[in-house]
């Protein structure tokens, strides 16, 4: 008897996302069956270019072919990628997917150090990034991916809008209030300045298509963070903190502002980054000298996952001040660390987008 398009898609609908707690047909993605005689193929079209589970998802989709269709059966798996939004109503950033905050409590703890990594990552797995610098009192982007010269143009649309260019570095759209005053000059951007300027970094540029947008946010809690939930549907947060007590106790109180009900953003988890010191010559050693299993703790605490642990490497200090993010230098054993970090990232946007409900923009009254 042939084989049928219903057959394969029956036994592909045993096989189930594990994250997402659903199976693959349900989750519509699986397309493009083709059958040939005894060769199947198809398209499993996963929610994360930086998917860790693909393996896992392509044996499991083999095995469910053997077992219920045909043992001799020539199984070929695609595997392609398409990032999920919860977004319906794109009135603003028309073309972006997703929106992440990465926010800290205390200033200094490496936020935008993790999120120029995690920017390169999410796009080196071929994902489209965007990264606004939304740290507006100290813009660090500029410095971080080495354009520090670089100026966006200004350019005017079919319609006669003006919009801003980003910078594009290392695959990812960059915009940054560093690009438009110099550095010693970022002191007059506060309060209501503030704002209005980091309202026009979200409107008034030109964005195009992004799977995932993250704000480098200012730290601790500000007019800045109401801005951005007001002009904006954020996806979800990401909290950044190192093991010291000081820093776990803020990035709670980081954590409780998203979760506050005039907020209401999802927190997708928690980054540990100074986790232990690695010295660049013995690269096996770890000295907590911060303490230790702190994200992990704050993580169980509110019930959120630990996204990632990055170390005290002087490596990622050099690379920050140089403009390669650490995550480029492929061969040294950071890049890695970011790369799991990124995949964890959209891993939790995905969870967020089949579970959570949609974010509203939220409507403060001042
Ligand atoms: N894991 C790390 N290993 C080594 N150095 C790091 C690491 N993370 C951050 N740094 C360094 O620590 C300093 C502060 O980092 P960064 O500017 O990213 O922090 P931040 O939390 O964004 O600061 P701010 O609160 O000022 O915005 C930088 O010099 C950076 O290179």
């Amino acid at each position: 008897m042939s084989i049928t398009k219903e057959a394969v898609l029956k036994a592909l609908s045993y096989v189930e996302e594990p994250d997402l707690g659903k199976d693959l047909v349900t989750l519509n993605m699986i397309e493009d069956v083709q059958i040939d005689g005894q060769n199947i193929s198809f398209t499993v079209v996963l929610t994360t270019p930086a998917c860790p589970l693909k393996e896992l998802i392509h044996n499991a989709c083999v095995r469910a072919i053997h077992t219920m269709v045909d043992k001799d059966a020539q199984v070929t798996v695609n595997m392609t990628s398409r990032v999920t939004t919860m977004r319906q109503n794109r009135d603003v950033l028309r073309g972006v997917k997703n929106i992440i905050a990465v926010a800290s409590g205390k200033g200094g703890v490496g936020k935008s150090t993790v999120t120029a990594n995690l920017a390169v990552a999410l796009a080196r797995s071929g994902a489209k990034v965007g990264l606004i610098d939304a740290d507006i009192s100290g813009p660090s982007m500029p410095v971080m991916f080495g354009v520090e010269d670089s100026r966006p143009h200004v350019f005017q649309t079919e319609d006669g809008r003006n919009l801003i260019e980003p910078i594009e570095r290392f695959g990812v759209k960059i915009m940054s209030i560093g690009f438009l005053a110099p550095a010693e000059s970022a002191i007059v951007w506060r309060g209501p300045m503030a704002s209005s300027a980091l309202k026009q970094f979200i409107t008034e540029v030109d964005w195009g298509e992004l799977d995932y947008l993250l704000l480098d946010m200012p730290p601790g809690t500000s007019d800045i963070h109401l801005t951005l939930v007001q002009t904006l549907p954020v996806t979800g947060a990401v909290i950044v903190t190192t093991p010291q007590k000081v820093a776990l106790a803020d990035a709670q109180k980081g954590l409780q502002m998203f979760r506050q009900p005039q907020i209401n953003v999802p927190v997708l988890g928690i980054i540990e980054n100074m986790a232990w010191f690695t010295p660049q010559e013995l690269p096996d050693n770890k000295y907590y000298i911060f303490g230790q299993g702190g994200g992990a703790a704050l993580a169980q605490k509110h019930e959120v996952p630990l996204l990632g642990e990055i170390p005290l490497v002087q490596g990622i200090r050099e690379n920050g001040d140089q403009g390669i993010p650490a995550v480029l230098q492929t061969t040294s054993p950071v890049a890695p660390i970011f790369e799991q970090l990124a995949e964890s990232v959209a891993r939790a946007v995905s969870i967020r987008n089949n579970v959570a409900p949609r974010t509203q923009v939220v409507d403060v009254k001042s």
